[in-house]
């Protein structure tokens, strides 16, 4: 009826879909039609035509419609060796070089990205995956893990890449986070003995008994989290006599929600002692701790994740450094630089400097209206930096704009003799636009 199609519409506008088993092109076809009447937020087409046991599960005829009707509306399409093999007309796929070929002709069908999974290639100790975004290869290695429990990996790896996206995850990182749950799985119901067919099921809920279970963090990334950014400055932390971890530790007690040491006038070895404290204090109270520019020091604390600029390691470089739970935010200044952030698998925008500001030279000022246009291009959750103080902080956050959840700040928190006290304010003074919006 009318109405429950639009009641379709209204959820499916908020829908993130996966698809599984399509076993004829009259089915194909019928969803291809209702896709295109329901526009949904993201698709993961899971090409299932071939089982991990090698049964085909799909009529010959069915081929053409995912080429040339479904792939072209997907999101992502995550075919393994055999499917990509059945996809181009038989090509043999051996090698990871043939894996690539396979994703950039599987690329031109239409879909956004494509996965290649190659759990399936045989005698290797790893399960070697390749992402293609029509640009870039990405090889994604995990542990090959020895078990008949295998059943319906596929499947959930595509599920798992859904929820991700609709988690708010960028495409690579939902493949990374999917993937790893999938290596976890595998790992705890390895040993399981359920039934008698060649392959067992794997248990999706190992969590539930299992203590944790530490391939890659389980922290995941809340955007609510940029609300109140502390940044801090070493210079200016001296100036007032203040440790970094007492300025830390004030920050946070004023309602800082995240932190990073940008530290740029500190020995190594002072740094990571440093960060190794603050860790501690932001851990115990349930802030998130970045590090500002320097990866290793990341690593070597076990940070959060990592801050980088445009002149510093990419994204990408630093997400292959840090792994898929880590948080990575990316200065931006430009639609096209956020376009890349997002790409590169960045987690956040910094976008800035909003207002002019002596903290970081030669640092060109956006005003609101560079603000805006990075805003409306992002794919990422923002947060607004430069000059921001107590004073204009409300007209930043009261321009309403899309994907902008809050502002970071050095002087106006850490040039100051009571980090606390002016930490407090200006969280009052955003917790009250945030009411009123
Ligand atoms: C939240 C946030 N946004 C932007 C920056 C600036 O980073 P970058 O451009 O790399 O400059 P430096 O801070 O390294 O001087 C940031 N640190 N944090
Ligand atoms: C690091 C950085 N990136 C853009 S502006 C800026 C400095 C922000 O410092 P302040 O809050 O003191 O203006
Ligand atoms: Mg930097």
């Amino acid at each position: 009826s009318g109405s429950s199609s639009s009641r379709f519409f209204r959820i499916c506008r908020l829908t993130w879909v996966k698809t599984g088993m399509l076993p004829s092109a009259g089915i194909i076809k019928i969803l291809c039609e209702s896709l295109q009447k329901f526009p949904v937020k993201a698709l993961v087409v899971d090409p299932v035509m071939v089982s991990t046991s090698g049964d085909s599960l799909s009529d010959p005829s069915t081929l053409t419609y995912y080429r040339d009707e479904l792939f072209a509306m997907a999101d992502i399409v995550t075919p393994n060796v055999k499917e990509a093999s059945k996809l181009l007309g038989g090509v043999s796929l051996h090698t990871i070089a043939d894996m690539r070929d396979a994703a950039e002709s599987i690329y031109k069908f239409g879909p956004r990205y494509v996965l290649v999974k190659g759990g399936d290639m045989p005698d290797s100790s790893e399960a070697i995956d390749v992402f293609y975004d029509g640009k870039e290869f990405v090889e994604l290695r995990g542990h090959r893990i020895k078990t008949r429990n295998t059943h319906g990996t596929g499947c959930t790896l595509a599920s798992s890449i859904a929820a991700e996206l609709a988690k708010g995850s960028s495409m690579l990182n939902a493949v990374q986070v999917a993937k790893n749950f999938v290596e976890s799985a595998l790992h705890h119901s390895k040993d399981l003995v359920i039934g008698n067919g060649p392959q067992g099921p794997f248990d999706h809920l190992f969590r539930l008994r299992c203590p944790p279970y530490n391939i890659g963090s389980q922290q995941r990334f809340n955007p609510d989290s940029l609300f109140l950014y502390a940044v801090t400055d070493s210079r200016m932390n001296k100036r007032w006599g203040h440790s970094i971890e007492d300025a830390v530790k004030a920050a946070i007690e004023g309602g800082a929600t995240i932190v990073q040491l940008r530290e740029k006038d500190i020995e190594s070895r002072a740094f990571l002692e440093a960060a190794k404290a603050c860790m501690d204090i932001c851990k115990s109270s349930g802030v998130p701790l970045l590090i500002n520019d320097r990866v290793d020091i990341a690593l070597a604390c076990n940070a959060d994740g990592v801050h980088v600029g445009q002149s510093d390691i990419s994204a990408r470089e630093v997400r292959k450094l840090l792994g898929p739970g880590k948080i990575i935010g990316v200065s931006c200044k430009t639609p096209a630089q956020a376009e890349q952030a997002w790409r590169d698998g960045a987690d956040y925008l910094g976008c800035g400097g909003v207002f002019p500001t002596t903290t970081k030279a030669n640092n060109p000022t956006l005003g609101f209206e560079g603000l805006k246009a990075v805003c409306l291009a992002s794919k990422l959750p923002v947060v607004a930096i430069g000059g921001i103080n107590a004073t204009n902080a409300g007209s930043v956050m009261e321009l309403g704009l899309p994907n902008l959840k809050g502002v970071a700040v050095v002087s106006a928190l850490f040039d100051r003799e009571c980090v606390s006290t002016e930490t407090r304010n200006l969280r009052s003074i955003l917790t009250s636009v945030r009411c009123l919006a």
